[in-house]
């Protein structure tokens, strides 16, 4: 059966994004969630800010090929060995979308007080142009943007389930994103993939 699937590309000043809002259809995109939400090595991490460390208000775990190291809002991680699962999405994007991809932070969201502040995706592990794809499972949430130097430009995209989101690679030069608190919403699971090219083997 050939399925048709939308796909929205946005030319900003300094960046595109592509959203496919129906990567995977709503059967497949929740039995991942489910699966992937019980089953996933999930931590709350620790950040430190001004001398303090403070748990990061969501959960998160790292996985990726095997010797992959990423440091994130200070704190190191180890790439836990794919998933089966995992694996069979990055497969997905590999074949459909041409990207490169050897490893996945997932976010868990686990209601709408869980979120992320302003930060880009510019960690020198992932080198001068890095792509991130984000598949998006469970409650829908807006990601926000905004330009570094243009006051005027900010907008919000939402994440429906089941929908990728590829940031393009200077995106991350010229913008911020966060993921702001929602009142009354259902947990979200995030997965992130990257390409991590200058790693420490180790
Ligand atoms: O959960 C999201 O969609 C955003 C996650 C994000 O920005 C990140 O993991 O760096
Ligand atoms: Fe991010």
């Amino acid at each position: 059966m050939s399925r048709k699937s939308t796909l929205r590309i946005e030319c900003l000043p300094d960046g595109a994004l592509i959203y496919i809002p129906d990567f995977l259809v709503p059967a497949q995109a929740s039995s991942y969630f489910d699966q992937l939400r019980q089953s996933l090595a999930w931590e709350q991490s620790e950040i430190r800010l001004y001398g303090k460390s403070h748990k990061i208000p969501r959960l998160n775990a790292w996985y990726g090929e095997p010797g992959i190291h990423y440091r994130y809002s200070g704190t190191d991680f180890t790439a836990i060995p794919w998933t089966a699962e995992l694996a069979s999405i990055r497969d997905r994007l590999v074949d459909e979308y041409d990207l490169t991809l050897n490893s996945v932070l997932a976010n868990y969201y686990r209601d709408g007080q869980d979120a992320m502040g302003w930060h880009a995706d510019n960690e020198p592990e992932l080198g001068a142009a890095p792509v991130i794809a984000t598949v998006s499972l469970g409650a829908k949430r807006t990601l926000r943007l905004r330009h570094n130097r243009r006051e005027q430009a900010s907008f919000g995209v939402d994440l429906a389930p089941g929908s990728l989101l590829i940031m393009g690679p200077s995106l991350q030069g010229a913008w911020q994103h966060s993921l702001p608190r929602r009142v009354n919403t259902g947990p979200r699971v995030s997965l992130t993939f990257r390409q991590v090219v200058h790693s420490r083997t180790s």
